[in-house]
C-alpha cells in the first residue's frame, strides 16, 4: 500500500509520489526567534520530526531544511526592551530553540538558514520578480502585484476580490505603507530603513527584506525550485505560504512544493495558543511542571511568558514537581492526535499522555530490566529481523493513512501493556505466561516502532524530573503497606492505598493465592 497524505493544495488525499524515487526534499517554516516556544511551537516540529522520522523509515533519503525568521519587528522590539541587539537576541533564542527542541527528541535539520544570511538570494529574487513585471519598487519599498499572479489564492481558496486591505502580512498595517501600494492586497517584499533598525543596502536604496520573500528565496538556496514537501501551521496557509507560492512560482514557471502540509494548533478552550492571547505556555515550564492546566482564568506569571530579557532563564516561579512533565509524555501529548485534528491543551489530555508514558516506557525498559531473567542475549539481538510482522503491518497501515499517528500508537499500546503485564507476572512468580522467546519479538518491535515515532527512554537525568509516575520498588512499598492494613483488617487504609496508586495509574490484581500483581495503565 502506498503512503498517501493530505494535500492542502489539491485538499485531498494524494499517494506521495517524490520527484526523485526514494529522494525527499522537505522544508518546514521555523519559528521567529524573539521569545521561548510554547507548547504550539513544541506540536508543530514533533509532527514534522514524525514525518521526517517516517519517511526515513519508508526507506527515503530526505533532506529536512528548517529556517530561522532572525529579523522581524517583534526581535527589533525585544531587542529596544530589554536593550539588546537584534543579532543578540535572535541568536539567545536560536540557542533556547535547540535546548528546548533537542529535550523532544526533534531532530536537527539538515540546514537552518536564517533571513539575514540569506539577504542576497532576497535581493535577487525581487529583481527577478521586477524584471518580469511581478514587483514594483515605491518610494524605498518593493511590493509584489498579486493581481499579476492569476494563481494568487490557489492554496488558501481565497479570492482576491474577497480579500481585506491589509491582509498581506503581519506586518504591514502602518497607513504609510497602505499608501505606497498600488492594490491593498499587494505585500511586501523589501521594506526601506528605519532610523536606528537593521539595513542592507539595495538598488532601492537601504532597507530589510519582508517575511515572505525570505523563505521563498531560501527554499529555492538550499533545496531548489520545486521541493517535494513544504509544511508549516495552519495560519500559514494565508497570507505567508500563498505569498510564497506567488513570489516562487512568479521567478521560475514551476510548482514551489507538490505537497503543502499543515498542522492543526494546539488550543487553549478552543483559541489557538499564541503568545498574543497570552494563553500559552512554554516547553520548558511544563517540562519543570510550572503550569496551571487553566491557562485562560489564571494565566501563567509574566517570566512564564517568556521573560523580559533575553537571558532570562525561563519563568522564576518555582517548578512543581508533581506537575512537571516528561519530554516523552508531551511527544506523547502531540501524537495522540493526527496531526490536522486540533488539540485542547488541559490537565486532563497531559495526565493521560503522562499516564501513557508511563505504559510505554515499561515497555521499553522490559528488555533491559527483564531480558537477562528471561535468558536473552541483548547484544546479539537483531533489531531488524526479529519483528512481529503482523503488527509492523498495521503500524505501516495505519501511518501510511496521512500520518494516523493515533492509530500507530494503538500498536505500541498493545505491545506495551502486554510486556508490562508479563514482567509483573515474571517479578511475582519467577515465569512469564509467553515464551521468552516470543517476548522478545515483541519488545523488539516496540522498541523499533516507538523509535520511528521519536519515542524513546531518555536518561532520569535529561528528563528535568524524577517523578511522572512511581518507581517499581515504592509501588512494591504501597502494595506491602496495604496488605499489612488489610492484615490488621485496616480495610479503609487499604482501599486508600489501593487507590492512591489508581491515581498514579497503577493497577492492582488480587489475585486468588493471595498474591496481588499490578500493572501501570
Ligand atoms: N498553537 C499552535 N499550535 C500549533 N502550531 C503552532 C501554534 N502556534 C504556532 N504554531 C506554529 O509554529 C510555527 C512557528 O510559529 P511562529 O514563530 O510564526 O509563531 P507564531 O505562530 O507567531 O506564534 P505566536 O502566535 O504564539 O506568536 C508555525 O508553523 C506556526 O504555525
Ligand atoms: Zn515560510
Amino acid at each position: 500500500m502506498p503512503l498517501t497524505l493530505y494535500n492542502s493544495l489539491t485538499r485531498r488525499e494524494s499517494p506521495f509520489d517524490p520527484i526523485e524515487p526514494k529522494k525527499v526534499r522537505m522544508y518546514c517554516c521555523g519559528v521567529t526567534v524573539y521569545d521561548y516556544c510554547h507548547v504550539g511551537h513544541a506540536r508543530a516540529y514533533i509532527v514534522w520530526d514524525m514525518v521526517r522520522r517516517y519517511l526515513m523509515w519508508r526507506g527515503y533519503d530526505v533532506r529536512y531544511v528548517q529556517n530561522f525568521t532572525d529579523i522581524d519587528d517583534k526581535i527589533l522590539d525585544r531587542a529596544r526592551e530589554t536593550n539588546s541587539t537584534m543579532e543578540a537576541v535572535a541568536q539567545c533564542f536560536i540557542d533556547e530553540y535547540f535546548a528546548d527542541m533537542d529535550k523532544l527528541n526533534i531532530l536537527r535539520a539538515d540546514e537552518y538558514p536564517r533571513a539575514t544570511h540569506t539577504i542576497d538570494g532576497i535581493k535577487r529574487l525581487i529583481h527577478e520578480l521586477e524584471n518580469k513585471g511581478y514587483a514594483y519598487a515605491s518610494s524605498g519599498d518593493v511590493y509584489y502585484n498579486v493581481r499579476q499572479f492569476t494563481d494568487y489564492g490557489k492554496l488558501s481558496g481565497r479570492k482576491l476580490e474577497e480579500m481585506q486591505a491589509g491582509a498581506s502580512g503581519r506586518l504591514e498595517t502602518a497607513e504609510i505603507e497602505a499608501q505606497k501600494k498600488q492594490d491593498p492586497s499587494d505585500f511586501a517584499l523589501w521594506k526601506s530603513a528605519k532610523p536606528g533598525e537593521p539595513a542592507w543596502d539595495s538598488s532601492w536604496g537601504k532597507g530589510r527584506p519582508g517575511w515572505h520573500i525570505e523563505c521563498s528565496a531560501m527554499v529555492r538556496d538550499c533545496l531548489g525550485e520545486t521541493i517535494d514537501i513544504h509544511c508549516g501551521g495552519s495560519d500559514l496557509t494565508f497570507p505567508h505560504h500563498e505569498n510564497e507560492i506567488a513570489q516562487s512560482e512568479a521567478a521560475t514557471g514551476k510548482s514551489l512544493a507538490n505537497y503543502w502540509m499543515h498542522n492543526a494548533f494546539v488550543t487553549v478552550n478552543g483559541k489557538k495558543m499564541s503568545k498574543s492571547l497570552h494563553n500559552f505556555i512554554t516547553i520548558r515550564d511544563l517540562l519543570k511542571g510550572n503550569w496551571s492546566g487553566d491557562l485562560e482564568s489564571n494565566p501563567p506569571a509574566e517570566g512564564g511568558h517568556g521573560g523580559t530579557a533575553p537571558t532570562q532563564e525561563g519563568s522564576q516561579n518555582h517548578s512543581d514537581n508533581a506537575k512537571a512533565v516528561e519530554p516523552m509524555a508531551v511527544r506523547l501529548f502531540v501524537l495522540m492526535a493526527q496531526y490536522r485534528s486540533q488539540i485542547d491543551f488541559t490537565s486532563e489530555a497531559i495526565a493521560s499522555a503522562k499516564n501513557g508514558w508511563q505504559t510505554l516506557k515499561e515497555g521499553l525498559l522490559f528488555g533491559t530490566q527483564h531480558g537477562s531473567k528471561l535468558g536473552w542475549d541483548i547484544e546479539k539481538i537483531d533489531y531488524l529481523t526479529e519483528q512481529d510482522s503482523t503488527l509492523v503491518q498495521q503500524f505501516q497501515a495505519a501511518m501510511d493513512d496521512d500520518f494516523n499517528t493515533p492509530g500507530a500508537l494503538t500498536v505500541l499500546f498493545e505491545l506495551a501493556k502486554e510486556l508490562g503485564k508479563e514482567g509483573n507476572v515474571l517479578v511475582h512468580q519467577g515465569k512469564t505466561e509467553t515464551s521468552p522467546q516470543l517476548l522478545q519479538q515483541k519488545w523488539v518491535t516496540l522498541v523499533n516502532l516507538a523509535g520511528v515515532l521519536g519515542l524513546e527512554v531518555q536518561p532520569e537525568a535529561e528528563t528535568e524530573i524524577s517523578v511522572g509516575g512511581l518507581t517499581d520498588g515504592e509501588i512494591e512499598g504501597l502494595i506491602q503497606q496495604r496488605k499489612d492494613a488489610r492484615k490488621a483488617k485496616n480495610f479503609a487504609e487499604g482501599d486508600r492505598i489501593r487507590n492512591e496508586l489508581k491515581d498514579n495509574g497503577v493497577t492492582l490484581i488480587d489475585q486468588k493465592d493471595g498474591i496481588t500483581i499490578w500493572h501501570r495503565g
